[in-house]
C-alpha cells in the first residue's frame, strides 16, 4: 500500500475511539466480502500497450462514495471532506452529521445526495427538496439495504447510537416531526424509483446493484448511472467482490449509462483495473474516512492527491489507454 495511505490509516486507528474505528472499518458477518473487495484487485493484472506515445490524459475518474457520520471521524465532519474534495464529486450521505446545505456551501466541486428511500413518502419527498434546494447535482439511491447489515463489531461493541451532540442532521424537521428522525431501512420496488424520478429533475443514480438483470432494469427505468457496489462489504456477506461483479454488469449495460465501481479501491493501479474492466469511474469510501480522522481536510486532500498521482503514473505506463483486452488473470 502507498505509505501515505498506510500512515493515514495507522493514524486514524490510533486517534479514533476504538468503537468508532470498528464502525468505519467493519463489515457484515465474517467480513469475507470486506476482505475480498481488496483481494479481487490482486487477482487481476494489466497488460500495458507500448509505443503509443502519451495517449490521452484522462480526468481523475474518482468519486467520494457516501459514508455516514463524518463527525465521528473529525470535529469538522463533512465540512472538511467537502472542502478537500475540490473538483472530485462528493456523494454526501443522507446520514451526514452536517446538514446537506452546509456541505454544499463548503464544497468547491459538485455534491450529489445519497438517499435511502423512506417508508413515509412525505419524508423522502422532503429530503429530495432539501437536496435540490441545497444545490445537489444528482440523487444516488442506495438500493442494497432493504434491512441493515449485521455488523458483528458494532453488535459486540454495543454501538447503536451517535454520541450526544451528534445527529443525522438531514433528518431534522421532516414531515411534521421536529426530529431528528431515525433513518429507516425498508424494501422498495421499481415503481418507487419511477415515482422518485417523476418527482425531481435531478439525475437519479442507483447504488448497490450487482446482478446484471437489475442493471438492465435500471437502464430501462431511466437511471442516469449505476454504482456497482456491495456497500463496502457491509450488507450481505455472500456476494462477490465488487470488481468480480463488474464484468457481467458492463456487458449487460453495454455503455448505455456510466458505471461507478466501489469497494476495495486503494491505489492508482486499482483505479486503472476497474476502468480497464469497463467502469467509468470508481468510488472510494474508507480511505477518505482514514484521511479525515487522521488530519481533517488536509488528510482527505492527501488521500485524493496520492490516488490522483498514482493513477496518472499508471496511465502513463499504459500509453494513456485502458481497455478490456488489457486485463488478464494473475495466476
Ligand atoms: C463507515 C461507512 C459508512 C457508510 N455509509 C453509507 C451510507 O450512508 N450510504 C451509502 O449508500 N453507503 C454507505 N457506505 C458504503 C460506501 O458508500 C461504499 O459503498 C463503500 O465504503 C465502498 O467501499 P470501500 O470502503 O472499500 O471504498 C458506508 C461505508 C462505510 C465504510
Ligand atoms: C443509517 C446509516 C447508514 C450507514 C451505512 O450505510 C453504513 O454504515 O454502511
Amino acid at each position: 500500500m502507498n505509505p501515505v495511505l498506510a500512515e493515514l490509516h495507522d493514524k486514524a486507528r490510533a486517534v479514533l475511539d476504538p468503537v468508532h474505528y470498528d464502525f468505519f472499518a467493519g463489515g457484515v458477518g465474517d467480513e469475507i466480502v470486506l476482505a475480498d473487495n481488496e483481494a479481487a484487485f490482486r487477482r487481476h493484472a494489466l497488460l500495458p500497450r507500448v509505443l503509443r506515445g502519451k495517449g490521452n490524459s484522462a480526468e481523475f475518474p474518482v468519486l467520494i462514495s457516501p459514508t455516514a457520520f463524518h463527525k465521528l471521524a473529525h470535529p469538522d465532519g463533512e465540512l472538511a471532506t467537502a472542502r478537500a474534495a475540490e473538483g472530485t464529486v462528493l456523494v454526501s450521505s443522507m446520514a451526514s452529521t452536517v446538514p446537506i446545505a452546509d456541505v454544499v456551501a463548503a464544497a468547491t466541486g459538485p455534491v450529489w445526495f445519497q438517499l435511502y428511500l423512506q417508508p413515509d413518502p412525505r419524508v423522502t419527498e422532503a429530503l429530495v427538496r432539501r437536496a435540490e434546494q441545497a444545490g445537489c447535482e444528482a440523487l444516488v439511491v442506495t438500493v442494497d439495504s432493504p434491512v441493515f447489515g449485521r455488523h458483528r463489531r458494532d453488535i459486540a461493541n454495543e454501538f447503536h447510537d451517535l454520541p450526544s451532540g451528534l445527529a443525522a442532521e438531514n433528518m431534522r424537521d421532516l414531515a411534521g416531526v421536529a426530529g431528528p428522525r431515525d433513518i429507516e431501512m425498508a424494501a422498495f420496488s421499481w415503481q418507487d424509483v419511477d415515482r422518485l424520478r417523476a418527482s425531481t429533475s435531478l439525475p437519479v443514480w442507483l447504488k448497490g446493484v450487482l446482478h446484471p438483470a437489475d442493471a438492465v432494469l435500471a437502464v430501462g427505468h431511466g437511471v442516469a448511472g449505476i454504482f456497482v457496489s456491495n456497500h463496502g462489504g457491509r450488507q450481505l456477506d455472500v456476494v462477490p467482490a465488487a470488481l468480480d461483479a463488474l464484468p457481467a454488469v458492463v456487458k449487460a449495460v453495454g455503455g448505455r449509462v456510466p458505471l461507478v465501481l466501489d469497494g476495495g479501491v486503494r491505489s492508482g493501479g486499482d483505479i486503472a483495473l476497474a476502468l480497464a474492466m469497463g467502469a467509468s469511474s470508481v468510488g472510494i469510501g474508507r480511505p477518505v474516512l482514514w484521511g479525515l480522522a487522521a488530519d481533517g481536510e488536509a488528510g482527505v486532500h492527501r488521500v485524493l492527491g496520492v490516488l490522483r498521482d498514482e493513477f496518472e503514473h499508471v496511465l502513463a505506463m499504459c500509453g494513456g489507454e485502458l481497455s478490456h483486452d488489457m486485463v488478464v488473470a494473475r495466476c
